[in-house]
């Protein structure tokens, strides 16, 4: 219990902190427009600073300085004033509530105990010395969510600090007033984050400083590994712990390491929005975010229409029965398997010796290089080069063979063709620019072009012995060389390997199959599968699970593309990446660090990979000694009853554990038709929303049952209903009808499950999918049926849930 005289003396302090942070603003308020108003000053008269004289070298040389140094000062000054506005923004930030929490840290050797008041930034007294506030990440703040009461330490750049800590006082402070304040004894931040979790779900996710726990601490300030993977439970934090261990990294590593050298790979376009104002919100820029979409679009949609991964799970959800169904779902599963990646390894090196495809280089209507003739070239270079090393000679070969028929092609009759074609204009032009390069060339020339000046009579060219043929032999080089110039280009692209037809080549009969690639095992319905990918590639199209494969054999031919800028990497719902694709993120990105966060108990996709089985691929991609592995198991999302119902859907779930905040036990109603289902599943929306609840969502499985949904409870009422589809940028609040695959790593304040029958989630892998769907309630879960229920549901105890009938 605290007493009536700590209140008196915090908010005392509290109102200490902000008269020195308010005065600090008005401080630096005439600094931040004077530094703001003199930068724009610069930049609108930077011309009339100088002078351009180009009358000499030295003039010239005088000129270059003088801009070198206007735009110098100009970019000092937008720094300071950068700096100054982002000094005044953390304080403006700090103002309405400066600090969440305080220990009392006594460090050993020393005779008086530290009172160490932590916030979102640091704040210094003006002796520059003292922080009355301590930024989160600062190295002595980690003890106030690494330690209660007690002996603690916490280690710096120098060491070790080691003492005790004598109290650790958490506040809820708002618009300047201490609204609440706690005394931790044993684990932090339980009051306060049960206060935390209590309120309603939001549009956008928040930062989590103020009650950051033990275990997402660690993964939060873990510097050390190359690979960080994360298995935690639905709702454990995974996400929120991504992105505070941003802003950490951007913090600790501020001299070295900028916002845009972190990418985020997230699951949909939805959870980009989702979590967009974590950072800044924190007082830090943004990560890059993007999709591994986005990415397969980037590389390969120009050349082949690809399927998303979201058109894929539509089809696996929906299309069980139809022709081809089995095949289909065997090349999903094979071809994100580590056998095909190996298999994938040894076809390269089997291109090595045979097997290459090139597309010839035609030229109106004919054959200038042909394939034959590149893949005799290719297959003579040293056999002991790589399939790269000899492409990139081939590329060059190519290059001096353009270059050579390129000036044999100058006299083709098509040529003098063209130049009787050129009009006026394209021959004064071509006139002109002959001139300027003679120009150059020629000092008679030079003569020539002063003289034509002086006299204003233009030259006649007549009195040149050979420049009519000399100007006709530019015209020439210039009409051959344009016509060239797309060859070039496009063997610069390596558009002369045809890697279509290179992939396609490996999917032919199972024995050419293993002979190409040393011997790998085929699924059963490996030659209904072939045909698939083959009928899709003779279409110019790609399969969702062909893209991958097909951009990592590009690469193994042409070189690997890497993009050295970046330094983390994030992945999140990482399950749902393939070790392909995992070995790709490597390679593109040489010189990052990854984390990955995941939970295989969400894995909904077919390409799913186990974070920390044993044999998980992942472990291995950095090898043990670069990779740590963190687990959570505590799940904060949910109120206990829906973690302690949703847990037994999944084998192993027990281990799942709740935070301790109580609710109602989810609901499963039961209904006579399709009618009733509908006006009931809308009269509990109403009612939850009568209860205070804006953000409810219904969650079927595919984006056929939802367009069904969203249609029927209109009818039934529901005008203020969203219907949420892969096209949707952005959330807000409100009633939703979404399919799960699309409300991953996002969460609602109640979600009503559409349809929980068997018809819907029977099969091993609709588990995960209700499971998924379930676990984005917060406090509220609802499920329906109009018939029997799911055999995930059947198999609870029948005192985690409420039965209602209509
Ligand atoms: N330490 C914490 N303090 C306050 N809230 C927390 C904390 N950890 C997690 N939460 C809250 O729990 C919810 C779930 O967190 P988050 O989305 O990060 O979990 P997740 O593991 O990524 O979940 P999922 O895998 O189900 O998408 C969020 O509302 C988040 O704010």
């Amino acid at each position: 219990m605290i007493k009536d005289n700590d209140w008196y003396q915090e908010q005392e302090r509290l109102e200490q902190v902000r008269n020195k942070l308010q005065a600090r603003m008005d401080e630096l308020e005439p600094e931040v427009d004077g530094l703001g108003a003199q930068a724009s000053d610069i930049r609108k008269r930077f011309w009339e600073e100088v002078t351009i004289n180009t009358a000499t070298d030295e003039d010239f040389e005088e000129s270059f300085y003088t801009i070198k140094q206007q735009s110098a000062v100009l970019a000092e000054r937008e720094r300071s004033h950068k700096r100054l506005v982002q000094q005044w923004n953390n304080m403006k930030r700090l103002l309405a509530s400066p600090y969440f929490g305080r220990i009392d840290f006594h460090e050993k050797g020393l005779n008086l105990s530290e009172q160490v008041y932590i916030g979102v930034t640091s704040f210094l007294d003006e002796d520059g010395l003292n922080f009355l506030i301590y930024d989160w990440r600062t190295p002595i703040a980690s003890l106030y969510y690494d330690y209660s009461p007690g002996p603690a330490s916490y280690v710096t750049p120098v060491g070790k600090i080691e003492g005790t800590m004598e109290l650790k006082r958490q506040f809820q402070i708002q618009n300047g007033q201490i609204r609440n304040m706690f005394d931790a004894t044993e684990t932090i931040g339980d009051e306060l984050l049960q206060q935390v979790l209590g309120k309603g779900a939001d549009s956008q996710m928040k930062s989590i400083v103020a009650t950051i726990q033990k275990e997402q601490n660690a993964i939060i300030r873990d510097d050390h590994h190359r690979m960080l993977i994360v298995q935690g439970s639905a709702g454990s934090g995974k996400t929120s712990a991504a992105l505070q261990r941003v802003a950490y990294l951007l913090y600790k590593h501020r001299q070295t390491i900028r916002a845009d050298q972190i990418v985020l790979f997230s699951p949909n376009p939805l959870f980009n929005s989702y979590i967009s104002t974590v950072l800044p919100e924190l007082g830090e820029e943004n990560m890059q975010q993007t999709t591994f979409q986005e990415y397969l679009d980037y590389w390969l949609g120009s050349a082949l229409s690809l399927e998303d991964v979201f058109d894929q799970i539509e089809y696996v959800l929906t299309a069980r029965g139809s022709a081809g169904y089995e095949a289909r779902i065997q090349g999903i599963e094979y071809k994100a398997s580590e056998v095909f990646m190996q298999s994938l390894q040894n076809y390269g090196l089997w291109l090595g010796q045979e097997g290459m495809q090139f597309n010839s280089i035609r030229f109106r209507d004919r054959e200038l290089i042909t394939a034959e003739q590149m893949k005799t070239t290719f297959y003579g270079y040293d056999r002991s080069l790589s399939v790269v090393n000899r492409i990139a000679l081939l590329q060059e070969w190519l290059l001096k063979e353009l270059a050579s028929l390129e000036r044999a092609e100058r006299e083709a009759p098509w040529v003098e063709e063209e130049l009787s074609y050129l009009d006026n204009d394209q021959y004064a032009e071509a006139f002109r620019s002959l001139h300027k390069e003679k120009e150059l060339l020629d000092l008679t020339e030079h003569y020539a072009v002063v003289r034509e000046k002086i006299t204003k009579q233009r030259r006649g060219d007549e009195g040149d012995f050979d420049y009519a043929v000399k100007e006709e032999q530019l015209l020439r080089r210039k009409v051959v060389k344009e016509h060239f110039a797309p060859l070039r280009r496009s063997v610069m692209k390596f558009k002369f390997v045809d890697v279509k037809r290179i992939y396609a080549q490996l999917f032919a009969d199972e024995s050419v199959y293993r002979e190409r690639t040393n011997g790998a095992v085929t699924p059963p319905l490996w030659l209904e599968m072939c045909k698939q990918t083959k009928e899709k590639l003779a279409n110019n199209e790609l399969f969702h699970e062909d893209a991958t494969p097909y951009l990592y054999v590009k690469e193994m031919i042409e070189g690997v593309r890497t993009n050295t800028d970046i330094r983390h990497v994030f992945v999140d719902e990482g399950q749902d990446y393939s070790p392909l694709q995992y070995e790709y993120l490597k390679k593109l990105f040489s010189r990052a660090r990854m984390t990955v966060l995941g939970d295989f108990g969400q894995a909904i996709f077919l390409q799913a990979t186990s974070l920390d089985a044993d044999d998980s691929p992942l472990l291995r991609l950095f090898g043990e000694n670069e990779t740590r592995l963190i687990r959570l198991v505590r799940s904060y999302r949910s109120t206990r009853e829906i973690v302690e119902f949703t847990r037994l859907m999944l084998t192993g779930g027990e281990g799942i554990l709740p935070f301790q905040r109580g609710g109602h036990k989810p609901i499963l109603v039961q209904t006579e038709g399709e009618d009733q289902r509908y006006s009931q599943i809308w009269a509990d929306i109403e009612g939850l929303m009568a209860e205070g609840f804006d953000s409810i969502a219904v969650i079927t499985k595919s984006a056929s049952e939802s367009r069904e949904a969203y249609a029927s409870l209109r009818v039934h009422g529901g005008g203020k209903l969203r219907l949420i589809t892969k096209d949707t940028l952005g959330f807000h609040k409100g009633v939703v009808v979404i399919p799960v695959y699309l409300a991953k790593g996002v969460e609602f304040d109640a979600v009503l499950i559409h349809d929980a029958s068997p018809e819907t989630y029977a099969q091993e892998n609709e588990r995960k999918l209700l499971y998924t769907a379930c676990t984005r309630a917060m406090h509220r879960l609802h499920l329906f049926t109009t018939g029997e229920w799911s055999p995930f549901v059947q198999a609870l105890p029948a005192n985690l849930y409420e039965l209602r009938s209509y």
